[in-house]
């Protein structure tokens, strides 16, 4: 069935002479330049000679056979389908204007498929530009290139098998049609998303040999079918091609001589010696240097401390320290020889796995890419260790190989956050030790994997009650000192940074540490043991003010509502913290009282589109709470932890009310009904 979609042209292939790349692959012993971009065919450059690559070198006799007697078949049903279309256009077409009456009903269904047809014949209108503006590179038509980008064409075109107008001109040596493309906006960074001839016909699910004819006919024959070139930019083709002229046009064009394939080969890889060497080589260096100089600049005038705490809320003792090993690993200051680890301690919810990301944020701009999450609870078995880095030769999964090397094999240099590492296996511990000793890592297949650039980050809660218990502690003799030095502004006090001691480090985590992971080499690879502490309460204020700004945008978004609040209202949410879920317990704080009853509000058609909600805060009984934008103090109202409501003097219970807001200024509390209880028309002031 698949032989039936080979296009007959792949049997009339003829040999081509010898193409002008054949010096690349004879001279000066540059082959050996090229090898890794065949990887599945080692020593063989990627650049090939004449019809080496052509489709008759995969074809059998007996698949010509068989291809003769199909491809006849293949055609005929083409054209046909082309012809039906065709036909079905011009009676849609030469129908436009002249409907008679009489003909209406038997109009209206060919209307349709006239509108049908036209549909279709825009769509391939597009499509016919785009593969002419391809054509019109390849064949360097200058004059038919500039009609098609005056009339809106991009000059950005892909072709359908992932190539770029700029790699085709670059590949085929048409400075004049790169310089065109170039005036005409093309991006000279793109990366080619053609991989090997092979994998791209799996991947766009059609026969090996269409995309061969593909790749040879409207891209260029001289590459090989086995190489992958996903990644190659328009300078990797270039200096592919040899040809200093559009190297040039390009560099100067912005192209970016550092951009690594997917291979990892810059084009510098592939150029020949000489001036291209030269020029490439001096273009990289250079810009490398110029972005290092950008980086820097950026990192002086908006330092990473700044950037975090644009996400992080409070742990300044953490941002603190993370921030300043990555600084030193940035600057040089470090030891080249192991990859930076960590230990975030604390609680549950209050940040680690959020600094972690955000790490990887600021140093991969791909966190895709860059950060790799380990759930370590998954490797509590001694069985498991398998599942971590590989099962050896002859062993169940040996082919799928490990969840870590898998990841760490692509970036080698990612964020690696190993999630409550206290529950992995000690034998999983061992290799943990290897990898932060040595910064390298052998899977089940034997290959190693050089990791010394990555940054390891592993979380724990171990000990986590005895720095929060410390942490309040901390903050309680402060708010004394400052009580005895007649500090006015409390909320102050409760901002300032505490630190915890030494002394606290030493004599109380430090011995934790070591019962649970009874290795004291362990503990000693670790570059920083971070500690992440309970929110004090100014920064659960924060937290609950980023939840309602986040259900906010929402709500405008969505159904165009506008919400408003004032302070009393945060502190009420700020009253279902927990010590032990961290900031989880505000997000399900603010869900349980003000999102579930804006979520039965709408199901009851409360809001009008448009409307504008007032929030506020009752006293159960009637009385509103006033805040009126005044601070509230943080030492006067104590929030408890523990998700408890917040009541004053023991008696009073505050709840959450829903206004609507008119024109003129007046409000009118909603009546939300219980969607338990559809009879219950106190809904609304009721605890739920
Ligand atoms: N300090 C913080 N600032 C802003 N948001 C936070 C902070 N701490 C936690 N959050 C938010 O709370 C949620 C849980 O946080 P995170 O995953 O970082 O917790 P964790 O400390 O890693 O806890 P666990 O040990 O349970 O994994 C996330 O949505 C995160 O954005």
């Amino acid at each position: 069935m698949f032989l039936s979609s080979v296009p007959a042209r792949v049997l009339m292939r003829r040999s081509r002479s010898l193409s002008p790349c054949r010096a690349l692959q004879t001279g000066h012993g540059e082959a050996s330049r090229f090898r890794n971009l065949c990887e599945l065919e080692p020593n063989r450059s990627p650049v090939l000679s004449g019809a080496r690559a052509s489709s008759r070198s995969v074809l059998s006799e007996e698949s010509h056979m068989q291809y003769h007697q199909l491809a006849s078949r293949w055609r005929t049903s083409l054209e046909g389908r082309r012809s039906s279309w065709a036909s079905l256009t011009a009676s849609g077409r030469s129908r436009g204007g002249h409907q008679s009456d009489s003909h209406t009903a038997a109009s209206a269904s060919v209307g349709l498929i006239s509108a049908a047809a036209l549909a279709f014949c825009l769509k391939s209108d597009s499509e016919d530009k785009a593969s002419a503006l391809l054509d019109a590179c390849r064949s360097s038509n200058t004059d038919e290139l500039s009609r098609l980008l005056s009339e809106g064409t991009d000059p950005n075109t892909r072709h359908r098998l992932g190539w770029t107008a700029l790699m085709v001109a670059a590949m085929n040596r048409q400075h004049n049609v790169v310089k065109v493309l170039l005036e005409a906006g093309a991006d000279p960074n793109l990366g080619d998303d053609f991989n090997s001839v092979y994998e791209t016909a799996r991947e766009k699910g059609v026969h090996s040999l269409e995309v061969l004819v593909s790749r040879e006919d409207e891209f260029s024959s001289r590459l090989s079918s086995r190489a992958s070139f996903r990644g190659c930019s328009a300078l990797h083709y270039a200096a592919l091609a040899d040809d200093l002229r559009t190297v040039r046009i390009l560099l100067d064009a912005g192209a970016n001589p550092t951009l690594k394939n997917e291979l990892g080969h810059t084009p510098l890889t592939y150029a020949k010696e000489g001036e291209m060497l030269a020029l490439l080589k001096e273009s990289q260096n250079a810009f490398a240097e110029a972005q290092r100089k950008r980086e820097a600049e950026e990192r002086r005038r908006f330092p990473l401390e700044r950037r975090l705490k644009e996400h992080i809320i409070g742990q300044e003792g953490a941002i603190n320290t993370v921030a300043s090993a990555i600084r030193r690993k940035e600057n040089g200051w470090y030891d080249e020889e192991h990859p930076l680890v960590f230990l975030f301690l604390g609680s549950s919810g209050i940040g680690k796995t959020e600094l972690a990301k955000q790490v990887a944020r600021y140093m991969h701009k791909d966190i895709k890419k860059g950060f790799i999450r380990m759930d370590m609870s998954e490797f509590q078995e001694k069985h498991e260790v398998a599942k971590f880095i590989g099962s050896p030769p002859g062993y169940v999964g040996h082919e799928e190989g490990g969840q870590l090397t898998k990841q760490l094999k692509q970036s080698p240099n990612a964020v690696v956050l190993f999630d409550e590492v206290d529950k992995a296996h000690p034998d999983v511990l061992t290799i943990m030790l290897q990898l932060f000793d040595e910064g390298r890592l052998t899977d089940g297949k034997g290959k190693t994997i050089e990791c010394k650039d990555a940054i390891f980050i592993m979380t724990s809660n171990v000990a986590s009650d005895e720095i929060a218990h410390h942490a309040l502690q901390l903050r309680q003799e402060a708010q004394e000192q400052s009580r005895r030095r007649l500090a006015e502004n409390l909320e102050e006090v409760q901002k300032s940074e505490i630190t915890i001691s030494n002394t606290f480090k030493e004599q109380v985590i430090r011995p934790i540490l070591k019962g649970h992971f009874r290795r004291d080499e362990f503990l000693g690879r670790i570059n920083e043991i971070v500690y992440f502490l309970p929110f004090c309460h100014s920064e659960r204020i924060q937290l609950v003010s980023r939840e309602l700004n986040y259900w906010a945008k929402k709500a405008k978004q969505r159904h165009n509502i506008t919400l408003l609040w004032e302070r009393p209202v945060l502190e009420l949410l700020a009253g279902g913290y927990n010590l032990h879920y961290g900031a989880r317990s505000i997000k399900h704080e603010v869900e349980r009282r003000l999102v579930n009853q804006l979520a039965a509000a709408y199901e009851q058609e409360l809001l009008p589109k448009g409307c504008t909600l007032r929030l506020s805060v009752e006293v159960e009984g009637g009385q509103e709470v006033k805040g009126g934008g005044q601070e509230v103090k943080g030492g006067g109202q104590e929030v408890k932890d523990g998700g408890q409501e917040v009541k004053d003097g023991g008696q009073e219970v505050k709840v959450l009310r829903l206004e609507l807001v008119g024109d003129d200024s007046t409000a009118r509390t909603l009546n939300i009904r219980s969607p338990l209880n559809p009879d219950d028309v106190n809904y609304a002031h009721s605890r739920h």
